[in-house]
């Protein structure tokens, strides 16, 4: 068996091991062990304050951009077998792979084009013929192409709110990232705009792997292959969602899913 084939989830896009993470001398994460499969989406649940968050941006070294933060252990990203927040990798690749969506759109006040465009620009990508195919592709990828194609050059923020999550959406993949790390992505959005967001994720699954952290868990249990259960630091309890929403095996997450804390 080699490295990037877990007993439960099969292929692995992704794999935290033995990690740890400190703001300053706060012990914010303990230990988590987290297979990440590729391919699937992995929800990240628990009590506020448990750490997912902070689990989450791992994955991406967004604490890099703070100082005072500290990682140990590994996350290995497949098939690479890199260890992605070790010293020598560069942060700036790794959010290259590793894309991230967050709680709020936050497009950039750019037009809905150059959001889209806006990390091939910086890539260095200049040929229009390039730039427009990707922007479509990755517009489609978001299902907001037929929404988006008339109003290319109008500002991002005229859109509403769940089609500028979208929009985020579609520049995150405009970037042909292996993985996309979602922030609670529907907790600023109305149900309308959360079930197609939902919608998209279970679609975009075929073409990227996505580590989602949410508050609500009939969202996690709709939209998650896997989910994992975190409570003051550490990783209590990880399983295919259906199992472990029908079944825990751990009382703390019992307690958590049925409403008795959190
Ligand atoms: N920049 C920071 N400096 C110090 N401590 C922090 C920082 N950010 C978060 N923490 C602490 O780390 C712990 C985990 O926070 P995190 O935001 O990851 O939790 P969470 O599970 O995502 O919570 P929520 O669901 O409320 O967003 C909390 O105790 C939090 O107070």
């Amino acid at each position: 068996m080699t490295d990037n084939v877990h007993p439960e989830v099969g292929a692995l896009k992704a794999e935290a091991r033995n990690f740890n993470f400190f703001y300053g001398t706060y012990h914010a994460l303990k230990n988590i062990n987290l297979p990440v499969g590729e391919n699937k989406v992995t929800a990240l649940i628990g009590p506020s304050g448990c750490g997912k968050s902070t689990l989450l941006r791992s994955f991406n070294r967004m604490h890099d951009l703070y100082p005072g933060n500290r990682y140990e252990g590994e996350i290995q990203l497949y098939p690479d077998n890199v260890n992605m927040i070790s010293h020598g990798v560069d942060p700036i690749e790794v959010r290259m792979r590793v894309s991230m969506v967050f709680q709020k759109p936050n497009p950039f006040p750019k037009s809905i084009y150059e959001n889209v465009a806006y990390g091939l620009r910086v890539r260095g990508e200049k040929r229009k013929s390039v730039l427009d195919e990707k922007v479509e592709r990755a517009l489609r990828g978001a299902a907001l192409w037929n929404e988006a194609k008339d109003r290319l050059n109008d500002l991002a923020f005229n859109l509403s709110g769940g089609q500028q999550q979208r929009l985020c959406i579609a520049r995150a993949l405009a970037a042909d990232p292996e993985i996309i790390l979602f922030d609670e992505p529907t907790s600023a959005l109305d149900p309308i705009a959360t079930a197609s967001i939902e919608e998209l994720v279970a679609e975009l699954k075929n073409q990227v792997t996505i580590l989602i952290v949410t508050h609500n868990m009939q969202q996690a249990a709709r939209v998650s292959d896997y989910t994992a259960f975190m409570y003051m630091g550490e990783l209590i309890e990880f399983g295919k969602t259906d199992e472990l929403f029908v079944k825990p095996k751990v009382k703390q997450t019992e307690d958590y899913i049925t409403g008795r804390f959190g």
